[in-house]
């Protein structure tokens, strides 16, 4: 009998392209603030660490500091903006496809994620995903995230036992990985702030039709 196979993947910048909502959602917390606007460029590169550390470099890059008060207001906005921000989203050309044909391999599927799990339901329910993982772990499903190895140990756990596989786009990624020693395929397209060779990967895809072929590879 084949062995179980189980495969994780991240959500923005590897699955969707999500950035535009992002840096929407960004914009009318800065503007409730009377603050000024971030780059679509900036937006993308706060991105990866979840949606506190989001707050926080988006209220540095234009205000110089962190000032909890104005924090914590912004992240409620940011919040509140973030759950009906998906109309702008893209999902990556080839993902379903790739999806259904991991799945037909055998493939049990899986989400880790560090947006929280509000808007990442949100935005599964926007593309029809709620079914398509077995197993959801967003930023604030536990009390660690990413690039700490728990919540990808833990979306892998209960998707039972055999050999895994991780798939991201980032440095965050990467190092979740390498954290919870599990092979890494990096999808090249994503957010990631340094060039191919200076994530530790397993492999890397820049075309997600590629990645039934590389799964198959890992699992032989
Ligand atoms: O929301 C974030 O900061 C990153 O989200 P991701 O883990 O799905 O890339
Ligand atoms: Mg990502």
């Amino acid at each position: 009998m084949r062995a179980p196979m189980r495969i994780v993947f991240d959500l923005d910048g590897t699955l969707i392209d999500s950035a535009a909502d992002i840096h929407h959602a960004a914009s009318a917390t800065l503007r409730a603030e009377g603050l000024s606007e971030v780059t679509l460029a900036q937006t993308r590169s706060f991105v990866g660490n979840g949606a506190r550390v989001f707050v926080e470099r988006l209220e540095r890059a234009v205000a110089g500091s962190n000032i909890p008060e104005r924090t914590e207001r912004m992240r409620a906005v940011f919040a509140e903006e973030y759950r009906k921000a998906h109309g702008l989203t893209q999902v990556y050309p080839g993902v379903e496809e790739a999806l259904a044909a991991l799945k037909a391999q055998g493939w049990r599927i899986g989400l880790c994620t560090n947006k929280p799990m509000v808007p990442t339901r949100a935005v599964l329910k926007h593309f029809g995903w709620e079914d398509l993982f077995e197993t959801v772990f967003a930023g604030d499903s536990l009390t660690r995230m990413k690039p700490e190895p728990e919540p990808l140990e833990a979306a892998l756990e209960e998707l039972g036992e055999g050999l895994c596989l991780f798939v991201g786009d980032s440095e965050v990624d990467a190092a979740t990985a390498k954290a919870a020693g599990v092979p890494f395929a990096l999808y090249t397209e994503g957010y990631r702030k340094n060039p191919v060779e200076a994530l530790p990967h397993t492999e890397a895809f820049s075309d997600w039709a590629e990645l039934p072929a590389i799964a198959a590879r890992i699992a032989r």
